[in-house]
């Protein structure tokens, strides 16, 4: 029977309830503090499964065209999963570099925001479990300050899947490069995902780990919904771009390897900035395509970002 609501959800496993940071709670705090305003009640929901592998619990499907919105209750990752005859990235052929290495400056907060509790678990653990569960992955490269190392190597007995840690750089694309040294040399494909996105799907992450297998890179997006104009630096608008070829990026972004090095190679020789990974196979004039992915895989970056996130996680419990 088809449950109707607002959004289509497919999530990785909620945690075990709350313990004793408060985690709801806190994220509310930091809101109210940055919006001066004063904290409200949050629902605190704590109607979550344990986290044990594989993760009981209903799933939520995403439709390809994520705008009309229905949910329906499916076993896990029906809709977009292959069956084995067509899968095209090979078992265990796939490195994942986590970024858990920036600061979150505008978050404001007391820790790096990957690592703050979004209910009742870091967001940066949200992905990694999600990746653990995929078939195609091989091993996945936490790229993370030591200091908090212990909270992926407390996950380890929790997942199948080799866990490698180096270090950040100071920009996002230093940390990438820093996680691609220690990539397996016979990995096929590297996806590389911000651990500040803790809600991507199962099924979009296996769209588009198939498109990069295809198409040497490829990227997750969504269509861009606002008006964006170019404005000089006067702020008098230059021109309106036009919507209909806008897309917002998202991470994953799959990389064949022997491409990425190329890629690499060539902007560090020209000293060229990147805020993405993609742009790096651009760069090289390669095709990178864009896998529709889902408006639910926000990035964590402001504290009314992790308000967001308690909700959409909440609509799947
Ligand atoms: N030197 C860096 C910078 C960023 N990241 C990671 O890249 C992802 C996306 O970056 P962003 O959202 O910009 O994170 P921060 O740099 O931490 O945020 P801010 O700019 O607010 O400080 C995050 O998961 C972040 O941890 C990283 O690994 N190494
Ligand atoms: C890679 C990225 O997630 C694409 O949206 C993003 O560019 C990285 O974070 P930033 O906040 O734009 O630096």
């Amino acid at each position: 029977m088809a449950l109707l609501l607002p959004l289509n959800l497919s999530f990785p496993p909620l945690p075990p309830p709350a313990d004793s940071f408060g985690f709801s709670s806190f994220s509310r705090s930091l809101f109210s503090i940055n919006h001066r305003i004063p904290a409200k009640s949050v629902p605190v929901l704590h109607s979550h499964s344990n986290l044990t592998f594989p993760f009981p619990g209903p799933q939520f499907e995403f439709s390809e065209k994520a705008r009309a919105c229905r949910l329906r209750i499916t076993p896990r990752c029906s809709a977009n999963s292959e069956n084995e005859e067509s899968r095209v990235v090979k078992e265990k052929s796939v490195s994942v570099i986590l970024l858990a290495g920036g600061k979150g400056k505008r978050m404001g907060a007391s820790m790096p925001k990957q690592y703050i509790p979004l209910l009742g678990q870091p967001i940066a653990l949200y992905s990694l479990y999600t990746f653990s569960q995929l078939i195609e992955v091989k091993e996945i490269i936490v790229v993370c300050d030591p200091s908090y190392k212990d909270v992926f190597e407390g996950a380890k007995e929790k997942i199948r899947v080799e866990l490698k840690f180096t270090l950040p750089g100071k920009e996002r694309q230093d940390s990438v490069y820093s996680g691609l040294q220690v990539v397996d040399l016979h990995s096929e494909l590297v996806c590389i995902h911000d651990s500040a996105r803790p809600l991507v799907s199962s099924g979009d992450i296996e769209k588009v780990l198939k498109d990069g297998w295809l198409n040497g890179a490829a990227v997750l997006g969504v269509p861009v919904k606002a008006t964006i104009k170019e404005a000089n630096t006067e702020s008098f608008v230059v021109r309106t771009l036009d919507r209909k070829k806008l897309w917002e990026m998202q991470t994953p972004q799959i990389i064949k390897p022997e491409l990425l090095k190329k890629g690499f190679e060539h902007v560090n020789r020209e000293g060229l900035e990147v805020t993405d990974d993609v742009s790096i196979v651009e760069h090289l004039k390669h095709p990178v395509y864009i896998t529709e992915g889902s408006y639910t895989n926000i990035k964590v970056t402001t504290p009314d970002d992790l308000l967001l996130a308690e909700r959409i996680l909440s609509m799947s419990s």
